[in-house]
């Protein structure tokens, strides 16, 4: 518990240009304060205490303005600056020496139960008003951007920013958001779309010329001139019915 002390009081001359003294960073870091007054709550909280330790979380957030459940998990070396608006939900789990700036809210979707708050491994820095929600991962070195949501794990090494938040560096290298190795090829989605449809009228030719050549093959050609010759055998034999009637009726039989 002292050395926990020790390296939450340490770290804020190592991660703030502004902290001068001792006296200041004891009586002017609400961050420090709260973080105080958490220790002891979560420890009564783990011996099953009832009441007191949410009373003493309630009176930190009325000092300082950060809240802080007593069940949450919180590493040594956490640095809260500045701290107004900081809410930390019960099953937030904080790594070691995390810095976290004012307005920053370690909570719930308000659609999970149980574990519903977020993990955040060590060494993350999560950025003025920037909400944490869901039972998520957030890995180790990861940087959120001020004002960002996170509503989805994080690898380690990162830094998410915006709305929702998206990665925009991951191992030092900067993510391109674009992805432009996976942009549609517009050019070749247009090439492809004629070579398809050449394809189809291609076939459509095709059968146009299929559909001539059947009905110009021989055994059609056959077909038509015996309906031809038919129909002039026919039309020949009606004139030689009529002519021989007329005859017959000529010469009176
Ligand atoms: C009184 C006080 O000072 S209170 C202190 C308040 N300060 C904070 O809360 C600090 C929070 N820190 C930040 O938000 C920082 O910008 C960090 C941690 C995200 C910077 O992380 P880095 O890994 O160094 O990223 P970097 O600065 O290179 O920015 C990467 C990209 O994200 C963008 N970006 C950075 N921060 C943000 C943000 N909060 N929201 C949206 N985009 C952002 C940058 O413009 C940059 O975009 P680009 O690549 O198109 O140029
Ligand atoms: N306390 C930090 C952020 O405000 C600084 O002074 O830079």
């Amino acid at each position: 518990m002292l050395s926990t002390l020790r390296a939450d009081f340490r770290i804020i001359f190592e991660r703030d240009p502004a902290a001068r003294n001792l006296l200041e960073v004891l009586f002017c870091y609400p961050g420090l304060q709260a973080l105080l007054f958490y220790r002891v709550a979560n420890w009564l909280h783990l011996v099953g205490m009832p009441f007191i330790p949410r009373l003493i979380s309630h009176i930190a957030r009325f000092l300082t303005g950060i809240e802080i459940h007593p069940g949450a998990t919180i590493g040594q070396g956490v640095f809260i600056d500045h701290g107004m608006g900081v809410v930390i939900g019960e099953t937030a789990i904080v790594g070691d020496y995390a810095l976290i700036y004012q307005g920053v809210t370690l909570g719930g979707t308000g659609k999970e139960s149980g574990k519903r708050h977020p993990t955040l491994g060590e060494n993350v820095v999560v950025g003025a008003g920037a909400k944490v929600l869901g039972n998520i991962q957030v890995g180790n070195n990861v940087r959120i951007g001020a004002g960002s949501v996170v509503l989805r794990d994080v690898p380690s090494n990162c830094t998410v920013v915006g709305i929702p938040g998206r990665i925009v560096y991951r191992s030092g290298a900067k993510v391109d958001p674009l992805e432009h190795n996976n942009l549609p090829d517009s050019e070749a989605q247009v090439i492809r779309a004629l070579v398809d449809r050449i394809e189809v009228l291609e076939l459509q030719i095709q059968a146009l010329q299929d559909k001539q050549s059947v009905s110009k093959s021989p055994a059609l050609v056959a077909a038509t001139s015996l309906e031809e010759q038919i129909s002039h055998d026919s039309q020949w034999c009606n004139l030689r019915d009529k002519a021989i009637q007329e005859f017959l009726d000529g010469a009176g039989i």
